[in-house]
């Protein structure tokens, strides 16, 4: 039997309303324990983390890991590096990979690949049609059996309502949530920034907010209809954030999530047309900033998700408007989220939730974001505290388009730990 004793941190784990000085005793994979000086005569090894955080592993529900067909920006392996390197123990992969997870072949190859390579989960979300193109629904059914936890056409956004509605029907009916990217992509089209005085002055197309709320506003009446489970992926504007607390007042069956980079940049970021600032939806301005920050303190936002979304260099060493959108995510997960406790937005336990507490429970996922006893051993050890400079070297993703690159961040993932295993180490 292998055990491991997880000694002298500071445990937080929302899910049981932990928050102090506790040992961790894992078996076999499992959480066995929490107690205080448990003794290290228990355990084949001890792993002291005095002045570290220990939470359950944190839970990405948005990711792109660009495998199969897309491997010079990101694939399994690569992902889960960087994903563990972050503190992230279960990664939600989006379908856009070539060819598409449309059908339970593309899934049965993530979820065998992601297991030799055994670093993480990858859990992957099914297409809502096939190849992305809003024609024709996906193999659902099939999926689901194969493994998928949701379904989402993420990168594009489902512009047929009817067959978005039927989706909706089946995906209630398989126990599954529907994750979209919320977006009028009619408005949106041709541009390339938020729309509005700094778009005008830069000479780039914007995308109007508005785009994004008209795509809110009927993904809600759908999920109303249809009473399935939706889940809205990267809310970046106040008016958005101001509709889906509504609908969450009116009781429609909706979750959202938002990203570190909607809630740290504004647009002003893309002033110096930096491609690794173009992203989708794009940074907004600093009232729909500080709406993302203010979401995550009254929980009308449930979960800080990264969109991790690699593109190689040669990919982005482009002219702006001629740049992919997307920015990669996992290893300033932790750092950025932190300055939400900083400035006072969440208390230490309620980002834990965001990272993992709530997406566990969208997912519908009993065993992980949770240490209690008989739960998986996923476990990320932090430290709240150590400053570094963030450089490309660290980066553990096959591509580094980040804005963050220079960045001073605070707060460093030091373990992470994988069904009782530790697969990231910092050193
Ligand atoms: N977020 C992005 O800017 N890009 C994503 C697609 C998406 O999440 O819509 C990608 O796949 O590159
Ligand atoms: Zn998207
Ligand atoms: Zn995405």
């Amino acid at each position: 039997m292998t055990s491991l004793l997880i000694r002298g941190g500071k445990v937080v784990d929302p899910s049981q309303g932990i928050e102090g000085k506790f040992d961790v005793l894992i078996e076999n994979g499992r959480v066995v324990r929490i107690e205080k000086n448990i003794s290290p005569s228990e355990a084949s090894s001890v792993l002291d983390v005095n002045g570290l955080v220990v939470s359950p592993g944190f839970i990405d529900l948005h990711a792109h890991l660009r495998d199969p067909g897309q491997e010079w920006k990101e694939d399994i392996e690569s992902g889960s590096q960087a994903a563990v390197a972050g503190g992230i123990t279960s990664v939600c992969c989006m379908a856009n990979t070539d060819p598409v997870n449309d059908n339970p072949t593309v899934t049965k190859y993530i979820v065998d690949k992601a297991k030799r390579v055994g670093l993480c989960d990858v859990f992957p979300i099914g297409a809502i049609t096939k190849g992305l193109k809003g024609e024709e629904l996906a193999e659902i059914g099939l999926m689901v059996k194969a493994g998928i936890v949701a379904i989402s056409d993420d990168g594009e956004a489902t512009k047929d309502s009817k067959l978005l509605r039927n989706a909706m029907d089946y995906a209630k009916s398989l126990g599954i949530p529907v994750f979209t990217h919320s977006e009028d992509k009619s408005l949106s089209a041709g541009g390339h920034m938020n729309e509005g005085v700094l778009s005008n002055y830069l000479g780039v197309p914007g995308m109007p907010a508005e785009a994004e709320e008209i795509g809110v506003i009927r993904d809600i009446l759908l999920a109303k209809l249809t009473g399935v489970h939706l889940h809205i992926c990267h809310v970046s504007t106040k008016g958005a954030l101001e509709i889906i607390k509504r609908a969450k007042e009116e009781g429609v069956r909706v979750t959202c999530e938002v990203t570190p980079h909607h809630f740290t940049l504004t647009e002003e970021a893309v002033k110096g047309f930096d491609t690794n600032a173009k992203m989708c939806p794009p940074l907004r301005t600093k009232r729909d900033v500080e709406a993302c920050k203010e979401s995550l303190r009254t929980g009308v936002a449930d979960v800080i998700a990264t969109d991790h979304a690699p593109h190689s260099e040669d990919e982005k060493l482009v002219e702006f408007c001629q740049a992919p959108f997307g920015i990669i995510g996992f290893q300033t997960l932790l750092p950025l989220s932190l300055n939400l406790v900083r400035e006072g937005y969440l208390t230490l336990p309620q980002l834990i939730e965001k990272l993992s507490v709530n997406p566990a429970k969208i997912i519908n996922k009993k065993d992980i974001g949770t240490l209690r006893p008989g739960a998986r051993a996923n476990v990320t050890i932090f430290d709240p505290e150590e400053e570094y400079t963030f450089t490309k070297e660290m980066i553990k993703s096959k591509s580094s388009n980040t804005p963050f690159l220079g960045w001073k961040l605070k707060g460093k993932v030091k373990f992470t730990i994988y069904n009782g295993k530790i697969v990231f180490k910092d050193l």
